[in-house]
């Protein structure tokens, strides 16, 4: 939310597609989303920016030699998911907020946005021990951020929204919490039907 409310143009964006997939009568739903592709893109690229996990972790079962190198056995892995969604190897201007990095339009084929998951988005981790809950994780994420943006404006005291980050017990949190005002964008309030 920080990040959007920081961007106007995207929160303008993402209404105009609320407005013109749910109209302006009801609330989104889950079934609108997969008709909602710069929501999805938005909370896609708001977890790649501000991974709420950003690292990783692995253990070796068996030693083995990676690049010349060689691994015992029990070697514990630390994987910087963090640092790999800002490798300006990756990402084109890693540090900008881009939404529409990950629309299909934007890319060059399926065969790109498959290798993307695996290698370079690991906001829910990847392989067989990646996030088990990552479809429930985007309905939910989604829904609250598009319900969020559908009904209110957001009032903040200044100019910008600070995006410092904080590392907690394995997580990422806002170094300074975000503090706004909301205000309802309708006097009528959105049915769920
Ligand atoms: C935005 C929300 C979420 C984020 C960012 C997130 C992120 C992650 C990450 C980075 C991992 C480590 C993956 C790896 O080591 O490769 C993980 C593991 C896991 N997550 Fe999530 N997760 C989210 C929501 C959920 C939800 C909704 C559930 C369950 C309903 C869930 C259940 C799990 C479980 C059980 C594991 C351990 C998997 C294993 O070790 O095999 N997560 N998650």
């Amino acid at each position: 939310m920080a990040e959007i409310m920081n961007n106007s143009l995207i929160l303008e964006r993402l209404r105009e597609e609320i407005d013109s997939v749910v109209g302006k009568t009801r609330l989104i739903q889950e079934t609108d989303l997969p008709n909602l592709l710069y929501l999805q893109a938005t909370v896609k690229e708001g977890l790649r920016l501000h991974p709420t996990i950003p690292l990783v972790l692995r253990t070796f079962q068996d030693g083995c030699t990676i690049g010349g190198f060689s691994i015992p056995k029990k070697t514990k892995l630390v994987v910087n998911g963090y640092a790999i969604m800002r490798d300006p190897d990756n990402w084109e201007d890693p540090l900008e907020f881009k939404p529409e990095r990950f629309l299909a339009s934007s890319r060059s084929s399926q065969k790109d946005a498959i290798k993307e998951e695996v290698l370079k988005y690991l906001s829910f981790g990847s392989g067989r021990r990646g996030c088990p809950g990552v479809n429930l994780a985007y309905v939910s994420v989604e829904t609250a951020i598009g319900v969020m943006v559908q009904c209110f404006d957001w009032k903040i005291d200044g100019h910008k929204i600070n995006m410092n980050e904080v590392a907690g017990k394995g997580t990422l949190s806002m170094a300074h919490p975000l503090k706004c005002t909301l205000v309802p964008r309708s006097v009528t309030p959105l049915t769920s039907k």
